[in-house]
Parts: C-alpha cells; sequence; structure tokens
C-alpha cells in the first residue's frame, strides 16, 4: 500500500474539529428542507462556489449563515453521526468536537438538543467501531462574554457531557484575556480549557491563551512561531498545538502550503498535531490533512509521531492512549510503503 492511502489506516485523534464545519452542502439543504428553513444561497452548487474565502471572516459570515438549519437533536445527531463516519474511513479512532454553543442558543436552539445529538452519535460511533471522544463548547470570542457565561448556565445540569471548554471565531481584536472569568468558571466545573490562538492573531494571544486562560492546548498556534519566547513557552510546559494545514491555506494564514510553518514549530520542539478544523468548507478530512504534508517531504515516521503527538495531547483516558498508541505501533512496524 501507498503511504498516501497508507495515511488513512494510521490511528490517530482528532482535536481540532468544528462540528458545524463538518456540514456539507448536501446536508445544509437536506436539513433546511427537513425544517422549512431558507439558506441564503439557492442551490448546492451556488453554495460550493461561494467556497473562496480572502480571510478567516469571510468564512465564518459563510459558515454563521448555514447554521441556521441545525434545529432539532435529530440534526445534531445526523451532523455529527455523517462526520464520525466519514473521519472513521480516515483513521480517525477518537474526535473531540468543537461546537458554537452561543450560536444556537442564539438561534432558538435548547442546549440540550445539541447535546443530545451530539453525543447520542458519539454513543453509536463508540459501539459501531470502538471510536472513543467528546464535546468541547466553544466560546465565539466576538459575542458578549455575557452570553458565553449564559452558555456554561445552560450545560451546568450535564456537564458530564463535555470534555472541555475552547475559545473560537474571529481573533483579532478579541484576546484571550477578555475570557480569564468564563475560563475560571470552566476549570472549576472541571472541564480541561483549549483555545484558538495565534491563527490570525499575534503571539502575544497564544501567550495569553496559555498563562491567563490556562489551557492545555493551544488550537492552530501558527503564528508562535513568530516568536522565540512564546515558543520556549510552548516547548516548557508541553502545550500541543493543533494545526490545521489545509485550512490556514484556504483561509490564507499562509501563503501557500511550502510557506507553512509545520516544519519550524517542530523543529523548534513544539508538539504538533494535524487536524482539519472545518472539512466540508476546506476541502479535506483529517488523512487529507496528513496527505497534504507529503508535499513538504514528511516521511512514515514523521507520520506516526504526529499521530502519537495528537493521541498523547488528547483528553482521552489513559489506557484508551496506551491502545491507540500500540496501534500506532503496529501501523508503523507493518511498514506502510
Ligand atoms: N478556523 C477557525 N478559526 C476560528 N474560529 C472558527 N470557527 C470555525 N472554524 C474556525
Ligand atoms: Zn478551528
Amino acid at each position: 500500500m501507498s503511504l498516501p492511502d497508507a495515511l488513512s489506516r494510521l490511528p490517530k485523534a482528532e482535536l481540532h474539529l468544528h462540528v458545524e464545519g463538518t456540514l456539507e452542502p448536501e446536508l445544509a439543504f437536506a436539513l433546511a428542507q427537513r425544517n422549512g428553513v431558507r439558506l441564503p444561497y439557492g442551490d448546492v452548487e451556488e453554495l460550493r462556489r461561494a467556497y473562496d474565502f480572502a480571510d478567516l471572516q469571510s468564512f465564518l459570515d459563510l459558515y454563521y449563515a448555514c447554521m441556521p438549519v441545525l434545529v432539532t437533536a435529530a440534526d445534531f445527531h445526523d451532523l455529527t453521526a455523517a462526520y464520525l463516519a466519514r473521519a472513521h474511513a480516515d483513521g480517525v479512532a477518537h474526535a473531540e468536537l468543537f461546537v458554537d454553543l452561543q450560536v444556537h442558543l442564539g438561534n432558538g436552539v435548547s442546549a440540550d438538543d445539541v447535546l443530545d445529538g451530539m453525543t447520542s452519535a458519539l454513543a453509536a460511533a463508540g459501539e459501531r467501531w470502538g471510536m472513543t471522544g467528546g464535546v468541547i463548547l466553544c466560546v465565539v470570542r466576538d459575542r458578549p462574554v455575557e452570553t458565553a457565561h449564559a452558555a456554561l448556565d445552560a450545560v451546568a445540569h450535564r456537564v458530564h457531557d463535555l470534555v472541555g471548554i475552547g475559545l473560537d471565531s474571529a481573533e483579532v481584536g478579541y484576546p484571550p484575556s477578555l475570557f480569564v472569568s468564563v475560563f475560571d468558571r470552566a476549570a472549576a466545573m472541571g472541564l480541561h480549557r483549549v483555545a484558538h490562538a495565534g491563527e490570525e492573531g499575534p503571539p502575544a494571544y497564544v501567550r495569553e491563551a496559555v498563562e491567563l486562560l490556562g489551557v492545555e492546548r493551544v488550537d492552530h498556534g501558527i503564528r508562535a512561531v513568530e516568536d522565540p519566547d512564546v515558543l520556549a513557552l510552548l516547548v516548557g510546559r508541553g502545550i500541543a498545538l493543533t494545526v490545521c494545514p489545509l485550512s490556514n491555506v484556504r483561509l490564507r494564514a499562509v501563503p501557500d502550503l511550502a510557506a507553512h510553518p509545520i516544519r519550524a514549530l517542530l523543529d523548534a520542539g513544539v508538539q504538533v498535531t494535524v487536524n482539519s478544523d472545518d472539512p466540508a468548507y476546506f476541502g479535506g478530512y483529517a488523512a487529507d490533512n496528513y496527505a497534504a504534508l507529503l508535499a513538504l517531504g514528511f516521511t512514515a515516521e514523521e507520520f506516526a509521531g504526529l499521530a502519537r503527538t495528537s493521541v498523547r495531547a488528547s483528553f482521552a483516558a489513559d489506557d484508551r492512549k496506551a491502545e491507540l498508541l500500540a496501534g500506532i505501533d503496529a501501523w508503523e512496524a507493518a511498514g506502510p510503503v
């Protein structure tokens, strides 16, 4: 089997995945019809043609415009189940899924419907394929901080259905320091903490995420490469980055793949994982993001290393991590090429 084909058999954890970013145009229109919701696009082709992004904000405008099609627990179940099936085919054995709960609450959907749909799909994937994973409530940073607290209020009775809290959406102008009260509260509720930082925002936002929010992983974090002190902070604390190569190219966080700092980050000693972010919009699921690195000369040994880091940086139980690491050893020993 060739190395590109073998990448979908490499056991891996996906740690940076927005469930709403897995909404394929066909499902968007099916749900719009099911719920009597009008999308601001005529058909699947017109929607797909709009996937030409100049930056993060131009993507977010379209991403949020599609979200009103998600109304019922069944919608969240179907969306999550479709992603998990696709991820399973890509060798994803553990998946931690972000959800922008504030947006859904604002659309009149209940937190229980969102979580019922997602957790039932995760449970079914566990039974069917032995997949593990969980839900990370992502704070939408360009909405008022009170609405983030309201989202925490809405899930307080079922914190056991979440693995963590995150921070996403428009980055520049919304530094992590604005969200200390939300993250302190989430930590007290027993949630793991992660945050998007250093995607479009400066390395100082990566430092704030680590020092003020106490995050265990930084999502994207690629602009850390611009500041040796921030790199040293990540290396010193063993904080992993959840890098999304195809997303960074499509949202023009980097001019092209050749200019992506993933190698520089690895060379600096940073723990790096590879993920798909919003795969329905960026042209590739987990294995496609690994395969993109073939163009940068990544070897089978390096891919196995990236997968090991994804497992170690995950919030899976220790025995599950051991099981997945054994699977990666077996993949490498079998000699994929
Ligand atoms: N790449 C990204 N950055 C920030 N917020 C997001 N929400 C969905 N995708 C995102
Ligand atoms: Zn993201």
